[in-house]
């Protein structure tokens, strides 16, 4: 660590241009500390700060993190409350940070569908900090990979029946223009997924994203995940030789 926590990298390292983490095991941390399941979601929103400000000082380019699945809605309605209040609390005690990290906010998800007061609060930081030009800090928040590849097909058959594109054009850059990630750009799909607490799948996150991506699967429950698990896991992509389909 240098004198000011800035945790460096070697130069030869290459470092991911996007990751998506996957930050799994919050509930199970608290469980071992007898403590209940939304203390788990506050120390893992905490872990969200410390973890996004490193990945920036790492040269991170885009950092997609999995924060509410479409599938989240079916916990007990007391921990989704809390959970919809958590970016509330997120952007009332960071924004200063982010600000000064240059970093800006995005969000990936279908937030119409979210409470009025978490999706206001989450529209501001996005508009807040649309003119910042240093690394992405993407939420996927009430989102879906399989939600998200309906949605595009439905927008890409709508324009279809209308006329506006012809079928037979259809391919994979038209495809992902129609994707919820298409504010990413060339950097919509990550070169590197992370998921903590040592579970082994993707649970429906950026299923078509993820086609070539380097997996790392992290032993460490999201709230015990540190900036040096961060680096291993870089560490750990960097030893891949990716081959996207060739030989
Ligand atoms: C629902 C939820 C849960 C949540 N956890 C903390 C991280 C571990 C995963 C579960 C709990 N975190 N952490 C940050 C956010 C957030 C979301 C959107 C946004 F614009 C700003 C912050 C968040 N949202």
């Amino acid at each position: 660590m240098t004198e000011d926590n800035k945790r460096q990298l070697d130069p030869e390292i290459s470092v991911p241009k996007h990751i998506a983490i996957i930050m799994d095991g919050n509930g199970r941390w608290a469980k071992e500390k007898g403590q209940p399941r939304i203390a788990g979601h506050k120390e893992g929103m905490n872990n969200v700060k410390t973890i996004a400000t490193a990945a920036s000082h790492l040269g991170v380019k885009v950092l997609s993190l999995y924060a509410f699945s479409t599938e989240n809605w079916s916990r007990p309605s007391k921990e989704v409350n809390f959970l919809m209040r958590l970016p509330v609390d997120f952007f009332g005690t960071f924004m200063p940070d982010l600000i000064k990290e240059n970093i800006q906010v995005m969000v990936t998800g279908f937030t119409d569908h979210l409470p009025d007061r978490t999706r206001k609060v989450v529209l501001k930081a996005v508009e807040d900090t649309k003119d910042n030009t240093g690394m992405i800090l993407n939420f996927a928040f009430n989102y879906g990979g399989r939600a998200e590849i309906v949605h595009a097909a439905k927008s890409l058959a709508i324009d279809a029946v209308n006329g506006s594109i012809d079928p037979d054009k259809i391919d994979d850059a038209m495809f992902a223009n129609h994707l919820l990630t298409n504010q990413l750009g060339d950097l919509a799909d990550p070169d590197l997924l992370i998921r903590t607490s040592g579970e082994e799948r993707i649970s429906n996150f950026m299923l078509w994203q993820l086609a070539y991506s380097e997996m790392v699967f992290d032993k460490a429950y999201w709230p015990n995940y540190t900036v040096d698990n961060l680096v291993e896991d870089i560490k750990e992509f960097d030893r891949r030789d990716r081959r996207f389909g060739s030989v």
